[in-house]
């Protein structure tokens, strides 16, 4: 042990201090986003530096603390959400490249929804029994929670859903802007399904890019399919993967694989390997875990949700390496694998039959 009153032992202590406290950085993210302060800051781009008093007269019509709302822009500064600029005694804060995320675009999306999504209140009563994954892996603390996994959850509150689907289209339309201009493998496709592809957005976007792509098929539970807009060339189709898949010439999946454990993932490989032609393509687009750990943002978002996946969805679910996808993809018959670093957070995988 460091000599106690050492530089060690003091910056040891202030580290964990700060890891313990951490819970405040989410939540009070979580309230920035339900006060809608970085809209309020946004003003159509002019971003000027507003003091807690100018955004709460914003945000909130009558009343409200502008003292606890300046407390929670601090020490969300401190985390590169907002920049502070103090002159003559008052703080003003604008956006960050960080907080712009949390800008609603003209298409009506931002960061914001999943910012919510994770920290509903079913998802919040679980998080208190992450150890009990370590300690019986075969129910997710979600599940000893709430009395039932998640997806079986969601179907039973319509504003879950619909919340869900938002959250995945506000993170999903930046990445398939990304996926679009790097990867080219849709090329030649005619018939496209898209496997647990929510409100349809990755389809649409594909097709507009793709007119080769005549037919698109969106592939989601029925609760979920059911609120989907419409969308030309797209077809909703409700079912459940695990028992079979509409074919198509290509596959696509995103951030589905992620939730389930192995012995799933290879049930829902298996049945897309059925549906597809000879040289059809399963093209899976998820979070890949770097074989080592580091400090960067990168690692640890992967990381963080990493362990989101095990306490809400699987406690044997995970985020995993490119190795442990390629050997999945062998162990259903999948012959060749090649793998696009297109974005930070997502890696395009792409098997073939
Ligand atoms: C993490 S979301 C990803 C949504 C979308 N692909 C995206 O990235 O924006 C996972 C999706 O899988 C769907 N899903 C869950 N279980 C399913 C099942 N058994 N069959 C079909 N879809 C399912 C969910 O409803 C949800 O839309």
């Amino acid at each position: 042990m460091e000599k106690e009153g050492s530089e060690t032992r003091n910056q040891s202590r202030l580290a964990i201090l700060e890891l313990a406290n951490m819970i405040s950085v989410p939540m009070s993210l979580n309230a920035v986003v339900r006060l809608n302060v970085a809209d309020a800051i946004w003003q159509g781009g002019s971003n000027t530096p507003l003091s807690a008093d100018q955004i709460i007269s914003r945000v909130i019509h009558s009343g409200g603390d502008a003292d606890n709302l300046q407390r929670i822009l601090r020490m969300l500064s401190s985390y590169g959400v907002f920049e502070e600029h103090v002159s003559e005694g008052e703080r003003k804060y604008s956006l960050t490249d960080v907080g712009k995320t949390l800008v609603t675009d003209e298409d009506g999306l931002s960061y914001g929804p999943y910012v919510l999504q994770h920290h509903q209140d079913a998802l919040m009563r679980a998080w208190p029994l992450v150890h009990e994954a370590v300690v019986d892996p075969n129910k997710e603390p979600f599940d000893k929670a709430n009395g039932e996994p998640a997806y079986g959850y969601y179907s039973k509150q319509p504003e879950m859903n619909e919340l869900m689907v938002k959250a995945m289209s506000g993170v999903s339309v930046p990445f398939m802007r990304a996926m679009l201009e790097g990867y080219d493998g849709f090329q030649g496709v005619e018939r496209l399904v898209d496997v647990g592809g929510s409100g349809g957005d990755c389809l649409r976007m594909i097709l507009q890019k793709h007119p080769n792509v005549k037919e698109g098929i969106n592939f989601d539970l029925p609760e979920v399919v059911a609120k989907a807009p419409q969308i030309p060339r797209v077809t909703h189709v409700g079912g459940d993967m695990f028992k079979s898949i509409p074919q198509g010439d290509a596959i696509f999946m995103k951030w589905v694989l992620t939730t389930w454990t192995d012995e799933e993932c290879k049930q829902i490989m298996q049945n897309c390997y059925k549906s597809l032609p000879e040289g059809g393509k399963l093209i899976a687009c998820e979070p890949v875990l770097p074989e080592h750990s580091d400090d960067s943002h990168r690692t640890r978002a992967l990381l963080e949700g990493d362990i989101f996946v095990m306490t809400i969805y699987r406690a044997k679910g995970k985020h995993r390496t490119e190795e442990q996808f390629k050997q999945l993809a062998i162990s259903v018959g999948f012959p060749s694998f090649r793998s696009f670093h297109v974005d930070h957070f997502y890696t395009v995988l792409e098997f073939q039959k």
